[in-house]
């Protein structure tokens, strides 16, 4: 059976209540997707660690307060990943696309305009669900 394959997410939210994200180059697992920044965890890495990483090198943000979200498994034909997801509440930087990518800041409302990979149903459910909790 193949491994599950373990990648911090982060929901950066900014305080006029938009959320970062950033279009995943062509070449890559679900090229051309809408994605909230993030990637695989390294070994020997927390993922706090590995998500505190990831927003630096992909779009510049440097994550000050990081509370965990919601854990999504999802099973694609090609892998299966398990989208550890935290809400970015501070953090300091301009965002931009530091692999050349299209980066926009979205209100909530907004995300179901834009194409994600299947597993980010169930995360922007959960981004709903938390500003009401909030
Ligand atoms: N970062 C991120 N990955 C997602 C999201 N939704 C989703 O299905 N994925 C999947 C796509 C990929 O199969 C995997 C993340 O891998 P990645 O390609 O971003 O990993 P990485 O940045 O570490 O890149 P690399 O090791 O391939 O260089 O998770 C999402 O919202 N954000
Ligand atoms: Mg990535």
């Amino acid at each position: 059976m193949a491994s599950v394959v373990h990648v911090a997410v982060g929901v950066v939210c900014r305080d006029d209540g938009k959320i970062l994200i950033a279009r995943r180059p062509d070449h890559l697992h679900m090229g051309g997707r809408w994605e909230f920044p993030g990637g695989k965890v390294e070994s020997g890495e927390s993922v706090q660690q590995a998500l505190s990483r990831e927003l630096l090198e992909e779009v510049a943000i440097e994550a000050t307060d990081l509370k965990p979200l919601v854990e999504i498994r999802h099973e694609y034909p090609e892998k299966t990943v398990l989208l550890d997801t935290w809400q970015v509440t501070a953090f300091s930087g301009e965002a931009e696309g530091r692999e050349g990518q299209e980066t926009a800041w979205v209100a909530v409302d907004e995300l179901d305009h834009y194409q994600f990979p299947d597993a980010n149903q169930a995360i922007i459910e959960a981004i709903k669900a938390a500003e009401f909790s909030d």
